[in-house]
């Protein structure tokens, strides 16, 4: 049990045995005819890692127990615990395939990725972030009027907090945005929230590689993500209408305005979760408000004000809530008359030199993070707010 994430995996409740994310790419394989190679396993392995829609936890736990029987052969683990639900489902699954031989595993194992691929909703394999042909959205309201296009996080419920799906439309959006015919982008939160940063059931979904290929992942989705808004060549404003949590603040310092309602908060406790700095706030921060202030929030975790995040220099204006909409409005409204490619060259040359900079940095964080997120401290911090003993 020296592992966090089977401790992690212990604790947490079944639905969050989901797999993450994308596209299902057709395996062509003639399964009557030949038996699955190692290659054909391996790429079976690399799909369902691909996989857009979450197959269940029925079929999540036949994946897992194929995989062990063809990778391990027979069960032979201890039986878990009758309270550890989840490790007890999949020791059963495991178990339930007997003595069945590891080459039948591995090609019922690629059969049934197979078959998922025409059962489950797929598309042709996209990157992450690249345009996808659907402009429907699942997390985000995206609209554009005014010359302004208008990026609103939509999981209220979930004080919007960020789930994979919503990094990788953020990501999307910003790519649409950039190429579309607005003048300025603006990204807001539904209701009472901005965003509660990381969603922490991100940390979750375990693959078949275990917590480092999951820690990996995370790190190049975080990268990709951040180096986003680095790239992001039109004016980026933040209207911050409410609390602001982790990633949602740190990636502040890359926007060109931030506007808060006096009711918006910033908070960064990430050694109070185990982690370190992203979103380039590590040198944003520095730069921003001096070294003392951002020790403060980045290694503390102090949560600001808005009123003292402006005085810091992280928000460009606080407004009162009552008024918060509409004044600002009124003023993007404006800006967005602006001569747009006059705007876009400024940002240009403003950022430009910092680009490197913040793409290095950018990749350090990220490698730097991809560790925090395998040490018992985060794991902890992970399951004691899925287990709710603690809301910062
Ligand atoms: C892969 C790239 C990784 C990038 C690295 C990023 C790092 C970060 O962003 S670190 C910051 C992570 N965020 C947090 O630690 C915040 C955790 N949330 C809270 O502490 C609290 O929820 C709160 C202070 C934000 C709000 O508290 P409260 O007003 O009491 O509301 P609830 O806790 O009841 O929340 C309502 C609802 O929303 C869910 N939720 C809120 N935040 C998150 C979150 N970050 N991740 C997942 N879920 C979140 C919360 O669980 C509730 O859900 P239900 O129980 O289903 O109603």
């Amino acid at each position: 049990m020296a592992n966090p994430a089977w401790r992690l995996a212990q604790r947490s409740c079944p639905s969050h045995l989901q797999v993450v994310s994308f596209p299902v790419v057709q395996l062509h394989m003639n399964r009557t005819a030949m038996r699955a190679s190692q290659k054909d396993f391996e790429n079976a392995v690399n799909q369902v890692k691909l996989l857009k829609k979450d197959p269940g936890n029925e079929v999540k736990l036949k994946l897992y127990a194929l995989y062990k029987q063809a990778t391990e052969g027979p069960c032979d683990m201890p039986k878990p615990g009758v309270f550890d639900l989840i490790n007890k489902a999949k020791w059963d699954a495991w178990n339930t395939l007997g003595t069945l031989p590891k080459e039948t595993a591995r090609q019922n194992y690629v059969d049934l990725v197979s078959s998922l691929s025409s059962s489950l909703e797929s598309s042709s394999q996209v990157e992450p972030g690249t345009d996808r042909k659907s402009t429907a959205y699942e997390t985000l309201m995206v609209t554009s009027e005014d010359g302004i296009t208008k990026i609103t996080l939509n999981r209220p419920a979930k004080k919007n907090a960020i789930n994979i799906e919503m990094y990788h439309e953020i990501m999307r959006a910003l790519k649409a945005a950039s190429k579309d015919d607005s003048s300025i982008t603006v990204l807001t939160g539904n209701g009472d929230y901005y965003s509660s940063g990381n969603d922490l059931t991100n940390f979750t979904d375990i693959p078949p590689g275990g917590v480092e290929e999951k820690a990996k992942n995370s790190a190049i989705l975080l990268r990709e993500f951040v180096g986003c808004f680095i790239d992001f060549p039109k004016p980026l404003i933040a209207m911050v209408n409410g609390p602001a949590v982790g990633i949602s603040v740190t990636i502040l310092g890359l926007f060109d305005a931030v506007y808060a309602s006096d009711r918006a908060t910033f908070h960064t406790p990430f050694s109070h979760l185990g982690q370190s700095p992203e979103g380039c706030s590590s040198y944003t921060f520095l730069k921003i408000m001096g070294p003392a202030k951002a020790t403060e929030m980045l290694v503390f975790g102090k949560k600001l004000t808005a009123g003292e995040a402006c005085a810091q220099g992280l928000v460009t204006e606080v407004f009162p809530d009552s008024t918060f909409q509409k004044e600002v409005w009124t003023r993007l409204k404006a800006f967005a008359k602006l001569p747009p490619n006059a705007m876009r060259i400024s940002k240009e040359v403003i950022r430009n030199r910092e680009k490197e900079k913040l793409h290095a940095v950018n990749a350090e964080e990220c490698s730097v993070l991809q560790e925090r997120w395998l040490s018992d401290e985060c794991m902890n911090a992970v399951v004691n707010f899925l287990s709710r003993k603690s809301n910062l």
